[in-house]
């Protein structure tokens, strides 16, 4: 296949990503995407490297760890293509000494043995977190053959815990504020952000319901301020988000939905919270007064709220005017506030939102790329892994093909540092991302052309499990 053919499939694939980005999910993500680092680590895990092999254009499974022909990987294949589970029970085999038969199994093993860079890593319990703790321990405690063999036989092919976070530069779990008035839709555009994008929604007046619910000493008091349209003193409210937080999956990236929503909540966050989490942005949906009460009337009708009535609808708009739009103006000062339109259909408002946060989810792809150009250029495939969607197919074109594993662990000796030049990344519709025409030093694993010369790299990327994932990697000189 030419180097213009290998490009435009690529090419395709990023288009077709707009359109339907489960397309380049294609399989279940079972294997390499078990994030595990986190603020209170989980169990450990080991991991595996992705193999090298020697060839023309081709693609590498990072999740079967196969190195598969193009047209294999296309459907066109010659046989060799094999399913992520077969593939590791025979590189279980052949790494234990067992009988194995394909070519690429007796590859897979071979690597399995030789990983310079496989791994388990230990880690103890964060404070408040783990973001920063993850990424120092990082993923690359050494391992031993039969660990590593073991593991594969178990079907785990992922990730000590401690794992990078896919923000190389802060250490703190990322959180976006949602404010508007009462009935501005903050709640309903928080679900579609967590459900799309991989947000944990943290809905601060919802947790104060729950508490009222529970029986807690405080239930009298949250609804006493409830029902007044007051809001609840910053302690009760911040513990409970807190608690949230903390007892929420491995590295979340929160969406904290009404709050801080006075001056109060403001001053305990920033006590509390101000060094532990990184403000990236705070969402505010406007809305007129008169739609607002409408809206409020009519969720009134099924929702069982206590305060979904005329009388504290609007006290709980003069305490919206009167407190919480000081914070936002706040917050504004700072150049943080994306003003959304709520008075549209739910669709546009999304869409807004969608542009509103765009900058934020652009940094969030332009550090997973960093991080996975890292990785690549050090020759680190267990943190390489973790960047990758299962089933991540890398296409070598243009004179480039994979070196084998001994060529390739001479190369990580002497590993260019890693730096991109000219990064450009583009938001794409569904939730895909691609990070285009990228120039990097040539990492270890790669020959062809002069070795001097960088290699271009175009990757497409995918929010799958709340992470950014590397769901294809075309590179050629
Ligand atoms: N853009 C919209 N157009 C029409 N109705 C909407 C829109 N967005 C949300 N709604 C409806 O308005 C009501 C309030 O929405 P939602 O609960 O999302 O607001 P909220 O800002 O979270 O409210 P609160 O602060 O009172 O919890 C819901 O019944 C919801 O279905
Ligand atoms: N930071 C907060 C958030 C909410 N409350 C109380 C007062 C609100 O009227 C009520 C409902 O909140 P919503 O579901 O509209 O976000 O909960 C508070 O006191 N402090």
């Amino acid at each position: 296949m030419s180097k213009k053919s290998v490009f435009a499939f690529v090419q395709l694939c990023c288009r077709t990503a707009a359109l339907r980005p489960s397309l380049l999910q294609p399989q279940p993500p079972v294997h390499l995407a078990a994030a595990s680092s986190s603020w209170f680590p989980g169990p450990a895990k080991t991991t595996t490297t992705p193999p090298r092999g020697r060839g023309g254009p081709q693609t590498r499974s990072i999740a079967t760890g196969f190195v598969l022909p193009l047209n294999a990987h296309l459907g066109g294949g010659d046989g060799r293509a094999m399913s992520a589970a077969s593939g590791r029970r025979q590189a279980a085999g052949r790494a234990a000494g067992t009988t194995t038969t394909t070519a690429a199994a007796v590859l897979a093993a071979t690597l399995l043995l030789s990983s310079p860079s496989g791994a388990v890593a230990g880690g103890g319990a964060a404070p408040f977190g783990g973001w920063a703790a993850g990424r120092r321990r990082g993923a690359h405690a050494a391992t031993t053959p039969s660990m590593a063999a073991s593991a594969v036989e178990e079907g785990v092919t992922a990730v000590g815990r401690g794992a990078p976070g896919q923000d190389g530069a802060a250490s703190k779990p990322p959180v976006v504020f949602v404010l508007g008035g009462p009935g501005s839709g903050k709640g309903t555009q928080c679900e579609r952000l967590a459900k799309e994008y991989g947000y944990v929604h943290l809905s601060a007046g919802e947790l104060l319901r729950q508490e009222r619910a529970s029986g807690s000493s405080d239930g009298q008091l949250i609804d006493d301020y409830i029902a007044e349209g007051r809001i609840v003193p910053v302690a009760i409210s911040l513990a409970l988000l807190r608690k949230a937080m903390e007892t929420s999956e491995p590295h979340s990236r929160f969406l904290i939905d009404g709050f801080p929503r006075n001056r109060d909540n403001m001053e305990g966050w920033d006590e509390a919270m101000g060094d532990v989490a990184d403000i990236r942005s705070v969402l505010f949906l406007y809305c007129p007064e008169d739609v607002l009460e409408k809206r409020l009337l009519s969720r009134g009708k099924s929702s069982g709220r206590t305060d979904d009535n005329a009388e504290t609808a609007k006290r709980r708009f003069q305490t919206y005017v009167e407190m919480t739009l000081p914070v936002v103006e706040e917050f504004q000062q700072k150049g943080i506030v994306p003003r959304v339109d709520g008075n549209q259909d739910i669709e546009s408002v999304f869409r807004d939102v969608l542009l509103g946060l765009k900058s934020v989810h652009e940094k969030e792809v332009l550090d997973a790329n960093r991080l996975a150009v890292e990785a690549v250029c050090t020759g680190d495939w267990a943190a390489y892994a973790q960047l990758c969607a299962p089933g991540m197919t890398e296409v070598l074109g243009g004179g480039l093909a994979a070196v084998s594993p001994d060529e390739s662990a001479s190369a990580s000796a002497s590993a260019s540092p890693a730096a991109i030049s000219r990064p450009q990344v583009r938001m794409l519709k569904g939730g895909a991302a691609a990070v285009v025409s990228c120039e990097r030093p040539r990492g270890p694993g790669l020959t062809g052309g002069d070795s001097g010369t960088a290699v271009r790299e175009t990757r497409v990327w995918e929010m799958l499990d709340g992470r950014w994932k590397c769901v294809q990697c075309h590179t050629s000189l």
